[in-house]
C-alpha cells in the first residue's frame, strides 16, 4: 500500500528527544536460514532474562560503524522453536531493553500471486492474521493499552530496507514493495483450500512469524520491516510442486548472500539516517489505565514500556485498591 510519510523526517519532528535516537540500537531479527549476521565488529554475547521467560537465544551484539546491531534467531541458532512455540514476548522484550528503536526482521516466505516468483523478495506493508495460539500483546492483568496497528509494519524503515533490496537486487529478480502477509499458525502448510483463500483474499505472501512480531514490536515502540524471501509458491500453483522444507532450503540457501548483503547496507543506512518512525511514539496515546490503578506487579513487568510517559514506578504510587485487586487477582 502506498504511504505519504517523508522519506527521512528529522528526528526533531519526531518529536523524540534528539538523544534517544542517537544511542538507539538496531535488532535483526533472522529467520529461517539466517542464524547469524555477517559482518558485525567486535561482537559478544548477552543472556538476557525477562519478565516474559528467556528469549530464542543468546542476544549477539556488535558493530556497524557507530551503529550498535543486536542479532536474534529467532528459532533459535540450532531452529529448535516451532513459529507457535518462539517466545515473541521475551524476544522483543530482550531487544527493547537493550535500547534497540529498529527491528529488521529476516523471514522465509511462500508466494500467493504468480507474479511474485521463488527468489524474489518484498517488503510487505499489510498482514493478516490467522493464527490462534500467540501472545498478542505485553499488557493486561490491570493495564489496558490499545496501540493504532494500521499501518503495522514501519513505513520509514520499510523505505530504507525497499530501497536497499532494489540496489541489490539480481537481474531477473524483482524487489515487491508492500504487499500483505497472511500469518498462519503452523506448523503444517497450509491446505490448498486455504492457500486459495488467501489468494481470494489479495494477499501476496505467507509465512508463520512477522504478525506476532510485528505486533508486539510496535508496543515496545520499535520500528518494524521485513525482508521476505520467496522460497516457493505455496501449494495453489497448478505448474510447481506444493511447498516443502527441501524446497525452502534449496531456495534459502540460493537467497543468503543477498539476503546478508541487503541487511548489512540497511544497516549502514540506519546507522547513516537513524529515522524516527511514528512507530517509537505508540504508546503516548494508547495507555488507558490511570497509572495509580495498575496492580504493582504489571507497573513492574511493564515499566520498560511505562516509563518514558509515567516515569519510574515507586511501589508508593497505586492506590489501596489497585494493590488490594493485585492481592486478590494472585490468590
Ligand atoms: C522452513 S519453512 C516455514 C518457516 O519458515 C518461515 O520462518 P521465518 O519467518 O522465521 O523465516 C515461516 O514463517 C515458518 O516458520
Ligand atoms: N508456503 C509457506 N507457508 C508458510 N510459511 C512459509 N515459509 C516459506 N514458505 C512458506
Amino acid at each position: 500500500m502506498a504511504s505519504t510519510e517523508p522519506s527521512t523526517p528529522s528526528p526533531q519532528a519526531s518529536g523524540l528527544p534528539t538523544s534517544d535516537l542517537s544511542r538507539a540500537r538496531l535488532g535483526v531479527l533472522g529467520g529461517s536460514g539466517l542464524y547469524a549476521m555477517e559482518g558485525l565488529e567486535d561482537v559478544r554475547e548477552l543472556t538476557v532474562d525477562t519478565p516474559y521467560g528467556a528469549p530464542s537465544d543468546s542476544l549477539r551484539i556488535g558493530r556497524i560503524g557507530d551503529l550498535e546491531v543486536v542479532f536474534l534467531a529467532r528459532h533459535g541458532r540450532h531452529h529448535t522453536f516451532t513459529p507457535s512455540e518462539v517466545p515473541y514476548q521475551a524476544n522483543l522484550w530482550a531487544l527493547r531493553s537493550l535500547g534497540v528503536r529498529w527491528i529488521l526482521s529476516v523471514s522465509a516466505v511462500g508466494s500467493l500471486q504468480e507474479n511474485v516468483r521463488p527468489l524474489d523478495m518484498v517488503v510487505p506493508d499489510q498482514f493478516i492474521d490467522r493464527t490462534m495460539q500467540r501472545p498478542l500483546t505485553f499488557f493486561g492483568e490491570g493495564l489496558v493499552a490499545h496501540v493504532g496497528n494500521a499501518d503495522p509494519y514501519c513505513s520509514v524503515l520499510s523505505r530504507v530496507l525497499g530501497d536497499v533490496s532494489d540496489s541489490l537486487m539480481p537481474e531477473g529478480r524483482q524487489l515487491h514493495r508492500g504487499g500483505t502477509y497472511l500469518c498462519m499458525e503452523g506448523p503444517a502448510f497450509s491446505t490448498r483450500a486455504e492457500s486459495e483463500l488467501y489468494r481470494s483474499w489479495g494477499c501476496t505472501v505467507i509465512g508463520m512469524t512477522n504478525h506476532t512480531e510485528a505486533r508486539l514490536a510496535r508496543e515496545a515502540e520499535m520500528a518494524y520491516a521485513t525482508l521476505a524471501m520467496v522460497t516457493d509458491y505455496d501449494c495453489w500453483h497448478a505448474m510447481h510442486d506444493a511447498v516443502t522444507v527441501e524446497l525452502v532450503i534449496d531456495n534459502l540457501r540460493a537467497n543468503a548472500a543477498l539476503a546478508q548483503q541487503i541487511v548489512r547496507l540497511a544497516a549502514e543506512r540506519v546507522q547513516a539516517l537513524r529515522p524516527p518512525s511514528p512507530a517509537h511514539q505508540a504508546l503516548r496515546d494508547a495507555l488507558m489505565t490511570p497509572p495509580a490503578q495498575v496492580p504493582p506487579a504489571t507497573r513492574r513487568r511493564t515499566e520498560l514500556f511505562t516509563a518514558p510517559y509515567w516515569g519510574p514506578f515507586s511501589e508508593g504510587e497505586v492506590t489501596t485498591e489497585a494493590t488490594t485487586t493485585a492481592t486478590t487477582a494472585a490468590g
